[in-house]
């Protein structure tokens, strides 16, 4: 299929765009966050929670999904949409990553990845080729290479040879996806090189030359100061093609939204509104708040005055604390329908301004907002 993006509108003071993802499963609006939804669940909602809030397209992965339930149990459903009925796009990681951050006695070498399941302890390759095939077998409308992340900091020569190995799987990764998907789904490259600029346009030249549907900026959100994410999405995004979509790995705060669309990518996703929700962290356009905090025992307010979402409409910041102070399943939802319709909200206003030209007026309030010491 030719590839599926087009810029819709552009930011005249900065390189934040609009743009529109045609996939399989349906067409993405970008800038766009996508839901993480690590075992086929976007833990604790289910389909219809996640298109009331605004979710164009959720996350899968191939590492844990390959290892729980297996992909026989999805290939009986013909992937994973039927498998968990979401009928939107499903875009599904590497493994690479996870097999990094999860698995035990991980070996690297060019056939792939060598590891032992978190679960059972089990051995297993993970290749490009097999990589691939999950995804293919998952039905997945996004497709990621297998890469190398690496770690921070690093020395210049491992993520050297990190992206070199990134490069060569790229290649084999690509050549699976065409013989075995009839390019049918998108198949993104994934840029490496640390915090190395040089590295960094190495890798972006490589894959640009492979003509990938998209582009991902992987090894950021690893521990390294913000600043320094900041800097090197400046400087590696201008490096891939205007015209195709631009995917920040495991990306962020609702900050980090703003600055990275502001440096012109559009799609990001991160465990953040999720599994902090889980953790009595909920996000408000003042800044973010703990439900667990006995200043809101009494509180008859919502969590914001000025958010729509299900949670805020029908509950109280105290009801929410008794909720999360008695490990209440509900807690969890209620929690997490909130900060999602957050981070869905923040990026749907993102689109909106950029269409109409007053991107830096947005950016400019989004600060204003912010009180000091949080909500
Ligand atoms: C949090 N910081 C961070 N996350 C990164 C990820 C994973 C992105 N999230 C995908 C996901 C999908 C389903 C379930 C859970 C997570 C990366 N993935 C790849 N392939 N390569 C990276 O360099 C890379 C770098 C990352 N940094």
């Amino acid at each position: 299929m030719p590839h599926p993006f087009q810029v819709t509108a552009r930011c005249t003071t900065t390189r934040a765009r609009t743009g529109r993802l045609s996939l399989v499963h349906g067409t993405v609006e970008t800038p766009v966050f996508m839901p993480v939804g690590t075992l086929g669940t976007v833990k604790s909602l289910t389909p219809e929670d996640l298109t009331a809030a605004g979710a164009q397209i959720i996350l899968g992965n191939t590492y844990h999904l390959y290892l729980r339930p297996g992909c026989d149990v999805i290939d009986r459903f013909s992937g994973l949409h039927r498998f968990m009925n979401w009928d939107g796009p499903i875009l599904t990681d590497s493994g690479g990553f996870q097999v990094f951050s999860l698995a035990r006695l991980t070996r690297i070498t060019e056939a792939g990845a060598s590891f032992q399941s978190h679960i059972d302890g089990s051995r297993h390759l993970l290749t490009p080729e097999k990589s691939i095939e999950i995804q293919i077998s998952l039905d997945s409308d996004v497709i990621m290479c297998l890469d190398q992340c690496i770690a921070y900091p690093a020395e210049r020569a491992a993520a050297l040879a990190a992206l070199e190995i990134t490069t060569q799987w790229a290649g084999r990764c690509r050549k699976t996806w065409r013989e075995q998907s009839g390019e049918k789904n998108a198949l993104f490259g994934i840029v490496q090189g640390g915090m190395y600029d040089d590295l960094r346009r190495m890798s972006a030249e490589a894959l640009t030359a492979m003509d990938f549907s998209g582009y991902a900026l992987g090894g950021l959100s690893v521990g390294e100061p913000n600043q320094m994410m900041y800097d090197v999405a400046e400087a590696a995004l201008p490096l891939l093609p205007g015209d195709r979509p631009k995917y920040i790995m495991g990306v962020g705060t609702p900050e980090d939204l703003v600055e990275l669309t502001a440096r012109g990518a559009d799609m990001f996703d991160c465990v953040m509104p999720t599994r902090n929700a889980r953790n009595g962290q909920l996000f408000t356009r003042r800044g973010t708040l703990n439900i667990a905090n006995s200043r809101h025992r009494t509180d008859t307010a919502p969590v914001d005055s000025e958010c729509a979402c299900y949670t805020c409409r029908n509950y109280s910041r105290a009801y929410l604390r008794h909720l999360y102070q008695s490990r209440e399943l509900l807690a969890y939802r209620l929690n997490t329908l909130h900060n999602l319709h957050y981070y869905l909200d923040l990026t749907a206003r993102m689109r909106s301004a950029i269409a109409e030209g007053r991107f830096e007026a947005f950016r400019k309030r989004f600060y204003a907002d912010r009180e000091p010491g949080g909500a």
